[in-house]
């Protein structure tokens, strides 16, 4: 998420964003802190990109059920951001269930005996945060631990990304997108790449692919899978479009905006693994094949590139090429066919615990992948241009790219 402090005040970033919160709590809270005045983002855009994070053909039950409940709680006001910290509340609809077991305060031990959602988890699950949570935190049992690992985190993460998606669009007509590449080894074609317009259709896919075709094939794969009683993970990809180039560094690592983007993806529940551009297929490549040949052009700033294998990244900064990374997520870890581990109360061998779990959360992954994506290139953005107002930082995007103009 952000650079480590040090470097933080060194280069004086200014964007800052935290989230608190637990699966099973009242609600989620996130603030982002530094954004200028004047960006136009509403309750009811932040509330659409929360279903959106919540659509995707395999995810579980508790996704039907549960529902998010948006309040700004402050740093917007008329429905245009004041320049102070963006403070959002997601609140939990099915708090009152949770009430007891979740209670910030003491409760007495005979109103929580027998009480089945209050069972100690004593049974870790390979793959999940849990044992070594347990052991790194001191708890006997999981749920401590699980109420923070669990993604559901990732409704606040979404619910400020919107707020740097509204930015990145407003202050330099950036457009933030992704889609499911790859599901269980199985992958769209790479013909064709998306493009803003293409938002649309892609969400309202099963599994937010692309390529209809593809699609069909990995919901008839999350089927087979669910009847085995097992997990799927896969690969989205981010386009950015409408980036200038110049956002990120070269002259520092953690200013890097490839490092930046990493970090920020991989901080994704279940991420395994980023690749800016081509990635790891640039690697097995010969140089004549594996980097973007620069030619005049008549146009914008004098020159292009021929392609886009870097996607849209050199020496840590942006090229003014779409900007391309992907994300691999691993397989859920909430195994139903449950794995084994230990009993940690017995010391015995056991199976894991599961209730319920998504079979796949690819699609969700992708639609968190974009806010994280926005939120590092607003920051990104926020330093190079600055602005107190949208109006100045979109004033002072434009002057520098006047000056690549004339260059
Ligand atoms: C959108 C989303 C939904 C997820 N849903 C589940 C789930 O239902 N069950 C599960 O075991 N893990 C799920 N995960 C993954 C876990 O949160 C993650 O594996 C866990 O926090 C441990 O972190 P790690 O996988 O990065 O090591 C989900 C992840 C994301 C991004
Ligand atoms: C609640 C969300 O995702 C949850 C993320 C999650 C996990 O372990 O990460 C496990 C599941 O919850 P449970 O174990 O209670 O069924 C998901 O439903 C959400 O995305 O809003």
């Amino acid at each position: 998420m952000c650079p480590p402090a040090p470097a933080r005040e060194m280069i004086g970033t200014m964007l800052r964003w935290l989230t608190a919160g637990e699966s099973h709590g009242p609600a989620l809270v996130a603030i982002l802190e530094g954004l200028p005045a004047g960006v136009a983002v509403t309750s009811d855009d932040i509330a659409a990109a929360l279903v959106r994070r919540r659509a995707g053909y395999g995810r579980g039950a508790r996704m039907k059920f549960e529902q998010d409940e948006v309040t700004v709680v402050g740093g917007i006001r008329h429905g245009l951001t004041q320049g102070g910290p963006v403070a959002v509340e997601v609140a939990n609809s099915e708090w009152p269930k949770w009430e007891r077991v979740m209670s910030p305060d003491p409760v007495p031990a005979e109103e929580l005996e027998g009480v089945a959602r209050n069972a100690p988890l004593t049974r870790p699950r390979p793959g999940h945060a849990d044992l070594v949570g347990m052991q790194k935190y001191g708890h006997d049992e999981a749920r401590p631990v699980l109420e923070r690992a669990s993604a559901r985190e990732t409704a606040a993460r979404v619910a400020l990304g919107e707020v740097a998606r509204a930015f990145c669009r407003q202050a330099l007509g950036v457009e933030i997108l992704s889609h499911v590449v790859s599901m269980g080894g199985i992958s769209a074609p790479e013909t064709e790449l998306p493009e803003p317009g293409d938002l649309e259709r892609i969400d309202a896919d099963p599994l937010r692919c692309f390529d209809a075709e593809t699609s069909a094939r990995m919901v008839a794969e999350v089927d087979d899978t669910k009847k085995a009683g097992d997990t799927l993970g896969g690969v989205v990809e981010v386009l950015a479009y409408g980036l200038p180039p110049g956002l990120g560094s070269h002259v520092h690592w953690d200013r890097r905006l490839d490092s930046r983007l990493a970090g920020a993806l991989m901080g994704i529940q279940a991420i395994k693994g980023v690749e800016l551009g081509d990635g790891f297929r640039t690697a097995a490549r010969r140089g004549s094949e594996a980097h973007d040949e620069i030619e005049p052009d008549p146009g914008a700033a004098g020159v292009r590139r021929r392609s886009n294998r870097s996607g849209g990244v050199e020496g840590g900064m942006t090229t003014g090429a779409p900007l391309r990374v992907r994300a691999a997520m691993k397989p859920i870890a909430t195994v139903p066919r449950a794995l084994d581990t230990v009993d940690v109360a017995t010391g015995e061998a056991a199976q894991a615990h599961h209730q319920r779990s998504d079979v796949t959360a690819v699609p969700a992954a992708g639609v968190v992948a974009e806010s994280m994506t926005a939120l590092v290139l607003a920051e990104a953005a926020v330093e190079k241009f600055g602005g107190d107002s949208l109006a100045e930082t979109a004033r002072n995007a434009r002057a520098y790219l006047d000056t690549l103009e004339t260059r």
